[in-house]
C-alpha cells in the first residue's frame, strides 16, 4: 500500500518518519543558510544550465504541488559545472508555497522564510534514469531559487496561466514550449550542500544548489498558487497550500558559497 503522507496535522512532516525513517537521516533537507556560516569555495565552478523549451511536456497537479515535467530522453536541456561533476538532465520542476506571504519557502536564509520556493530538478545522466539516479548519492542536483513578493512576475505568468485546468489532484494538462531559465534571476550566485529529496521518499540523492538572489513573485499571482487544491475533484475541497517541509537539521555538514 502506497504511504500516504501530506502536509496536514496528522500526516505532515512531523509524522513522516514513521513510513520514511531516513527523515531522521544524515542529510536530510532542507536546511537554514546560515550565509555567515557558508565558505566561499573558489574551486566551485559557474553554473551551466542549458534548457530547450522544445523539452516541455505536460504540467501536473501531483497532489502533493503542482509540476511542469520535460522529456529527458536526450541532452536537450541540462545542468552542468557548479559543485557537480558530468551532466545532469532536466526531469521537472515544481514549487513549494505558504497560506501566507510569511512562510512557504523550504529553505530559509538565517532564519527568513520566503512566500515561495522554486526547484528545478536535475538527474546524473551517469545513471540509465530518472528512478535510478533518484537512489544514488550523487544521483539528483536541485536548482533552488527563492520567490520575494514585489512586482508581478511575467515569466512566471504563463505557468500560473495553465493552474486554471489543473485545480485538483491528479489534473494533467499539455504544456508546451517553455525556458526554465526564464525564471532564473539575474545573478546565478548560489549556495550548495550535500543533501536529500524534501518530500518523502526523502532519498539522500540531492546536490543542493540554491541560488542567493531571489526572483520576484506579486500578492496576486501568490493568491493564484493558493487557487490549488490537494485534494481530487468529488473530495472535499482542501487548499493547496503550505506544501513545505521546515528546516532540518544540519548534523556537520558544510555549507559552500561559490560567491565572496
Ligand atoms: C520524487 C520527485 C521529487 C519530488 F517530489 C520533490 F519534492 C523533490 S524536491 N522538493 O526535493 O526538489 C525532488 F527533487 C524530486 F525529485
Ligand atoms: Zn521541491
Amino acid at each position: 500500500m502506497a504511504h500516504a503522507w501530506g502536509y496536514g496535522p496528522a500526516d505532515g512532516p512531523e509524522s513522516w518518519a514513521e513510513s520514511f525513517p531516513i527523515a531522521n537521516g544524515p542529510r536530510q533537507s532542507p536546511i537554514d543558510i546560515v550565509p555567515t556560516q557558508a565558505q566561499h569555495d573558489p574551486s566551485l565552478k559557474h553554473l551551466k544550465l542549458k534548457y530547450d523549451p522544445a523539452t516541455t511536456k505536460s504540467i501536473l497537479n501531483n497532489g502533493h504541488s503542482f509540476q511542469v515535467d520535460f522529456v529527458d530522453d536526450d541532452n536537450s536541456s541540462t545542468l552542468a559545472g557548479g559543485p557537480i561533476t558530468g551532466i545532469y538532465r532536466l526531469r521537472q520542476f515544481h514549487f513549494h508555497w505558504g497560506s501566507s506571504d510569511d512562510k512557504g519557502s523550504e529553505h530559509t536564509i538565517a532564519g527568513t522564510k520566503f512566500p515561495c520556493e522554486l526547484h528545478l530538478v536535475h538527474w546524473n545522466t551517469k545513471y540509465p534514469n530518472f528512478g535510478e539516479a533518484a537512489s544514488k548519492p550523487d544521483g539528483l542536483a536541485v536548482v533552488g531559487v527563492f520567490l520575494k513578493i514585489g512586482a508581478a512576475n511575467p515569466r512566471l505568468q504563463k505557468v500560473l496561466d495553465a493552474l486554471d485546468d489543473i485545480k485538483s489532484k491528479g489534473r494533467q494538462t499539455t504544456f508546451a514550449n517553455f525556458d526554465p531559465k526564464t525564471l532564473l534571476p539575474a545573478s546565478l550566485d548560489y549556495w550548495t550542500y550535500e543533501g536529500s529529496l524534501t518530500t518523502p521518499p526523502l532519498l539522500e540523492s540531492v546536490t543542493w544548489i540554491v541560488l542567493k538572489e531571489p526572483i520576484s513573485v506579486s500578492p496576486a499571482q501568490m493568491a493564484k498558487f493558493r487557487s490549488l487544491l490537494f485534494s481530487s475533484e468529488g473530495e472535499t475541497p482542501c487548499c493547496m497550500v503550505d506544501n513545505y517541509r521546515p528546516p532540518q537539521p544540519l548534523k556537520g555538514r558544510k555549507v559552500r558559497a561559490s560567491f565572496k
